[in-house]
């Protein structure tokens, strides 16, 4: 940043989301007249220094949206700017040198396999022609970083899934991007392996201060690594935020999605969310100061983005249940009853679970 900015110029552009993507359609033409909008008007705002996970079922439009924020597929309308570049005006070299602060990993990692796995880390950089001393140190600098340090000249049939995917990423962080962008990274591994990787990405977030964007159809990667989510459906986001803020909303679909209650159909059930809370005294306290009878139906309580969130199904009943929820929305927990709309199409935007 040029440091003789004014200051509000440098205020406006710190507070510029690194990824910045607005109002973002892809048409594809199959042609014959037929077409298939893949993207349908998607905002995403991805802050510097976060990782924000992108849940949707298998034909969500997830991996046009990821290939459209590095350009590898161009979008029909709409803008995308990341680190305050505009990607839809690059072409050519100019696109080129702008995709070097923007790293991906694939699920099937895309490994070359006829490279040793050093020789698959300083692919990236033998091709941006980086000196041949600088290259090696660079790349054994890359594989200690992701636990690779002593399997440089191993070959990638040699390696495991989890391995493949470190050396995957180890290239993807070559030519020392900004930007990593996860394509289902963990979806070939076992949840172990995953739980590996996830770790992985969230200690170069934090050391690194490398700006994570991820698409996944698994809650478990969202509820284990993600700062903010959107959850996606037919081209669209269904919502989008900081997981904690997007959790507490009484008809959060990603609540819904990452701690799926049991139906219960009896009356009075009330489905109750809570961040940071522990339930036991507000609930005594609905007997006690409302003598409102509290009957456990179902219940999670997890950590999500570092912090305990938990959701109950309780069914009250008394005289005074109207006043009790009341005095639970007063005290910050989410409230949601059965009368209350849920998601409103009834669609279900997220896959199995992780
Ligand atoms: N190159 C393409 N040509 C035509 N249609 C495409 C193309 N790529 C994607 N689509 C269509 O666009 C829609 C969104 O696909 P996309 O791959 O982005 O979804 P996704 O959420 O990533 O699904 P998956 O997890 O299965 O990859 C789908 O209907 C798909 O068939």
């Amino acid at each position: 940043m040029d440091p003789y900015l004014p200051p509000v110029a440098r205020h406006v552009r710190e507070r510029e989301p690194l990824i910045d993507v607005q109002n973002l359609t892809k048409v594809y033409d199959l042609g014959r007249g037929r077409t298939v909008q893949a993207l349908d008007g998607v905002d995403l705002h991805v802050p510097q220094g976060q990782v924000f996970g992108i849940l949707g079922r298998s034909g969500a439009g997830k991996s046009t949206l990821l290939r459209c924020v590095n350009l590898l597929e161009r979008p029909t309308s709409g803008s995308v700017r990341v680190d305050g570049q505009d990607m839809t005006a690059l072409r050519g070299a100019a696109l080129r040198r702008a995709r070097r602060g923007i790293g991906m990993i694939h699920q099937h990692f895309a490994l070359l396999s006829s490279r040793t796995v050093a020789g698959n880390v300083a692919f990236p950089l033998e091709v941006m022609g980086t000196p041949r001393a600088q290259r090696a140190r660079r790349v054994a600098e890359l594989l200690d970083v992701v636990g690779l340090g002593d399997r440089g000249g191993s070959y990638p049939a040699q390696l495991s899934g989890g391995q493949k995917q470190r050396v995957g990423i180890a290239r993807a962080l070559a030519a020392g991007p900004k930007v990593l962008l996860s394509d289902e990274a963990t979806s070939a591994l076992d949840p172990e392996t995953t739980g590996s990787i996830l770790d992985l990405l969230r200690r170069l977030n934090r050391e690194l201060g490398l700006t994570v964007l991820l698409i996944t159809h698994e809650m478990g990667v969202i509820k284990r690594v993600c700062d903010s989510a959107a959850v996606m459906h037919d081209g669209r986001f269904l919502e989008s935020g900081p997981l904690p803020e997007l959790l507490a909303a009484p008809d959060s679909r990603l609540a819904d999605a990452l701690f799926p209650l049991p139906t219960v159909d009896l009356p009075g059930v009330v489905t109750l969310s809570y961040a940071e809370r522990a339930t036991e005294p507000v609930l005594s306290a609905l007997t006690r100061e409302f003598d409102v009878d509290v009957n456990i139906l179902a219940g999670t309580v997890e950590t999500v983005a570092g912090a305990p969130y938990g959701r109950l199904k309780v069914q009250l009943t008394g005289e005074r249940t109207a006043e009790a929820l009341e005095y639970l929305r007063a005290r910050g927990l989410a409230v949601r009853t059965a009368g209350d709309p849920l998601a409103a199409d009834g669609a279900e935007p997220t896959g199995e679970g992780a």
